[in-house]
């Protein structure tokens, strides 16, 4: 397998402008996942690097291959690249061997088939038709038929999205193990947030057509760019703050920056995470005093949002998970506290015109 580069790309659907100035590096051997809103342009970047849809300009290499510039446009079945669609698309008609096996060479296919299937847990159900599998064991059918031909590249667009809750975490941990010990590089796009946490090595925040951040997950969600990736990462308090060298002076008190450093700023914004707002017992100099709007039970915690007492200038819910037994009840006031290092955010930047 080999890493994807991908610059300055632009492409549009007729008029429209979907991916504007795009760019994205996966390094060899990683699990990329592409997160973003409906809409954004996802699809329409895989199907560029899988080479069914035309750019209007830019470069996509693989490996040392350049599979598009201004003169080249190297067609999809040449480019040895794995596609598994959201609903894995099997032949109805064929078995799972011979899914597996299509156009592999007849020499190598029936060893490589075993190998697949094996790969992904299944070597019992080859003389099935994919109407006899269920929806988990038709997706990691699709993946081993992706696989079969050692593509330098494994293309997943969200593959688990018709999939329930519970098979889908299974499945893609298991999908996940599977590329790793496959070597294989992948992007995989997806709008689930929980899956792109848990399957990625780098997440790719597309927004408006663009790769706005790409980092490592855990990097990404502490270290947002801005609001809207913070936001995009999961729930997240914006809080008012003033910047000194090393610190945030916020309605909690200082609190350490994420960073340690920044130039002093009077009028700023930090993160803190749901979890960094805890439940305090008394009040004190860094408390301060909310009232419970709402708790919801979510198993492992309590979700609360609270109202904050108007003279701490704070921004109405705030979000706070706790796993205390039993929150107090609704409409009383409690005292917070906040742990944890805060993170300055810029404001996200506006969205730019959608047309060519
Ligand atoms: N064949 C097409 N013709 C015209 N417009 C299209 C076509 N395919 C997609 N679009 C438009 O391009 C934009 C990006 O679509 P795309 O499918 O790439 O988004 P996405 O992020 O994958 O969305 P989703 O998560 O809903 O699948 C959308 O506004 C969509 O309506």
């Amino acid at each position: 397998m080999s890493g994807l580069s991908i610059s300055k790309l632009h492409a549009a659907h007729g008029h429209t402008t979907v991916l504007r100035d795009l760019e994205l590096t996966v390094p060899n051997g990683a699990l990329a996942c592409v997160l973003g809103p409906s809409g954004c342009g996802k699809s329409t970047l895989l199907r560029i690097i899988a080479g069914f849809h035309q750019p209007v300009s830019g470069k996509v290499t693989v490996g040392e291959r350049t599979l598009n510039d201004d003169r080249t446009q190297i067609p999809a079945e040449r480019r040895r690249i794995g596609y598994v669609p959201q609903d894995g698309a099997l032949f109805p008609h064929l078995t799972v061997a011979a899914n597996v096996g299509f156009g592999l060479p007849r020499a190598e296919r029936r060893e490589r088939v075993a190998e697949m299937l094996d790969l992904v847990g299944l070597n019992g159900l080859a003389d099935r038709h994919p109407h006899q599998l269920s929806g988990g064991q038709q997706q990691r059918i699709a993946l081993a038929r992706a696989l079969a031909p050692r593509p330098e590249l494994l293309l997943l667009d969200e593959p688990f999205a018709a999939l329930d809750a519970a098979l889908r975490t299974e499945l893609r941990t298991e999908v996940a193990t599977t590329l790793r010990r496959a070597g294989a590089t992948a992007v995989l796009v997806t709008h689930d947030v929980d899956e792109a946490l848990a399957f990625a090595d780098v997440i790719a925040v597309m927004r408006d057509g663009r790769i706005v951040q790409a980092d490592a997950p855990h990097a990404l969600y502490h270290r947002p760019a801005d609001t809207g990736v913070a936001r995009t990462l999961g729930e997240a308090n914006l809080i008012p703050a003033k910047l000194a060298a090393d610190h945030a002076i916020t309605a909690f008190g200082e609190l350490p920056l994420t960073d340690g450093a920044s130039n002093g700023t009077e009028d700023a914004v930090v993160l803190l995470r749901p979890q960094q707002l805890r439940l305090s017992a008394a009040s004190g100099p860094h408390t301060i005093e909310a009232r419970i709007i709402n708790a919801g039970f979510r198993g492992h915690d309590y979700r609360l949002e609270l109202d904050p007492a108007a003279r701490h200038e704070l921004p109405t819910p705030l979000i706070a998970y706790t796993s205390a037994d039993a929150p107090p009840p609704t409409d009383q006031t409690i005292h917070v506290a906040a742990h944890g290092t805060a993170h300055p955010l810029v404001p996200e930047q506006a969205p730019v015109s959608a047309t060519v």
